[in-house]
């Protein structure tokens, strides 16, 4: 299974972007979104909790640092199933995100840095707007949620 979709070509000069990234599911098979602020590039769209894996860092590691920052809940590594990725050209870097379900957590989910946050059913991902490189990852989230 992938989910590359640019030409091979086009980060031959660009610095490719390690983002660890997470599908976190709530028991009724809601996924959630958070929609980037003002301010930041791409502000406005929705997209999936995480950030750039820092040097030294296993992906699964930046995530479970992102999640307590971000949404003050606490995983582990053994919650963490690789479900896919993205591999998109953006116009100044090259983003590579490994996308990883989680079900199980601890704590309340809550914006810590006053995100908009959203529990999207998988049939509904297309109604959110989301950047470039997570749209080939909607209809693999809609297959296997
Ligand atoms: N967390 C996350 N980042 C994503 C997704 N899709 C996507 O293109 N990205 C990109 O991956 C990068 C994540 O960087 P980050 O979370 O550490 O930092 P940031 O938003 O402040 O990024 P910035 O440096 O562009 O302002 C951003 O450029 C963001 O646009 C996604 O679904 N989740």
């Amino acid at each position: 299974m992938s989910a590359l979709r640019s030409s091979p070509s086009a980060c031959s000069n660009t610095r490719l972007i390690l983002v660890s990234a997470v599908a976190l599911i709530d028991a009724d098979g809601r996924v959630l979104l958070a929609q980037r602020p003002e301010g930041k590039s791409m502000a406005g769209l929705w997209e999936f909790p995480g950030g750039k894996v820092e040097p030294g860092e296993t992906p699964e590691a930046a995530l479970i640092r992102e999640l307590r920052e971000e949404l003050g809940i606490d995983t582990w590594a053994s919650c963490l199933a690789p479900l896919t990725f993205a591999s998109h050209a953006y116009d100044s870097f090259h983003l590579l995100m490994p996308l990883f379900a989680c079900r199980k957590w601890q704590g309340i989910v809550a914006p810590q840095e006053g995100q908009k946050l959203a529990w999207v059913r998988p049939a509904d991902l297309r109604s959110y707007p989301m950047p470039p490189a997570d749209l080939p990852l909607i209809p693999i989230l809609r297959d296997w949620l």
